[in-house]
């Protein structure tokens, strides 16, 4: 059987007394994307860094294709690619030399040129990285991190700061790679991009995994009736004029967007015409005019609040 392109078990990681990573354990698939999402601070880059073999792990295994990130650290080089959170190109190296260099490491690389194209990075091809904007800079540590052809690329927070074009582009560049049956490992704190992107999520909190799945699985369960409107809504009062087994959630507003309302059955049922029509009827009573009032499916958003909480984390 073929291994994964990733699999830990029961990591942990330690800076002096605190525990970053604390019996972590998930597997990814090979030629799959798998998002590791978590608050800050949650242990992901901690993680990904001891898969890349540049931390060494204080407890547990972890296998990359099969070996081990330290002990194997040559036979993996080829084969894997890494994008940094930061850093990885040395300050004076200019864009188009930096990506040749690395891709003569390679034996059959991509073609550097067509990388920077797509990644719009022409024009900055005899800039210095240090002159680069943030979000250049970002792209050509993506690119150098996929011109070796790799089998497996380990992308830390790959849209962190980039503009909706950029971004997207990263997308682009992420489900091809997956298209040509490479694993991608990556963080993230965007929701929509895990939701859009990955095939698998592993939602981290203080060091372990606390939801782990196919990203279709993790939101299936659990419809929702929400709405926004102007005026705070009494939310225990509508809780009362519902079945019992229904709650009923504030929900705060957020930029852009009004606050309202969240109304889901506790058994993560449908939520039916009768409920819709009785919400309706509360709101006609009660002067409440309900904007974009919809039964949707919980996003993955909604599951990761509901498992690392509100709080802001350090
Ligand atoms: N080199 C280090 N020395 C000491 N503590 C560290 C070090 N690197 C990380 N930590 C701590 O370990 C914990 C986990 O950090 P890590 O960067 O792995 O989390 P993260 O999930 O990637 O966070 P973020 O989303 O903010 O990047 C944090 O409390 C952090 O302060």
């Amino acid at each position: 059987m073929e291994t994964a392109a990733v699999e830990v078990t029961d990591l942990v990681k330690r800076y002096g007394a605190t525990t970053a990573v604390d019996g972590l354990s998930f597997t990814a698939p090979r030629g799959a994307v798998t998002a590791l999402l978590g608050p800050n601070g949650a242990g992901k880059t901690s993680t990904v860094e001891v898969c890349e073999g540049f931390r060494r792990a204080d407890g547990g295994t972890v296998r990359v294709l099969g070996l081990d990130p330290a002990a194997d650290a040559a036979a993996l080089k080829p084969r894997v690619g890494v994008m940094p959170q930061s850093g990885g190109v040395p300050t004076g190296a200019r864009t188009g030399e930096w990506l040749r260099l690395t891709a003569s490491f390679h034996a059959r690389p991509l073609s550097a040129d067509t990388l920077l194209e797509r990644l719009g990075l022409t024009n900055a091809s005899r800039t210095p990285f240090r002159r680069l904007s943030g979000g250049q800079q970002q792209r050509l540590s993506l690119a150098a991190a996929v011109i070796g052809r790799p089998e497996l690329v380990f992308l830390d927070e790959p849209t962190a700061g980039l503009d909706p074009q950029a971004r997207r582009a990263t997308w682009d560049l992420v489900a091809e790679l997956r298209e040509a049956g490479v694993g991608v490992v990556l963080t993230t704190h965007h929701m929509e991009e895990a939701e859009n992107l990955a095939d698998r999520v592993v939602i981290i909190d203080r060091g372990r995994a606390v939801a782990d799945g196919a990203t279709g699985d993790l939101t299936r369960d659990g419809q929702e009736l929400r709405f926004e409107c102007r005026e705070a809504v009494d939310t225990e009062a509508l809780r009362e004029a519902l079945p019992s087994g229904v709650r009923v959630e504030a929900r705060p507003a957020t930029a852009g967007q009004a606050p309202g309302c969240a109304i889901a059955r506790a058994d993560g049922g449908e939520i039916g015409p009768e409920m819709l029509a009785t919400v309706g009827t509360w709101c006609a009573a009660n002067g409440v005019q309900p904007e974009g009032l919809r039964v949707q499916r919980r996003t993955l958003e909604d599951v990761f609040l509901e498992l690392t909480g509100r709080e802001l984390r350090s």
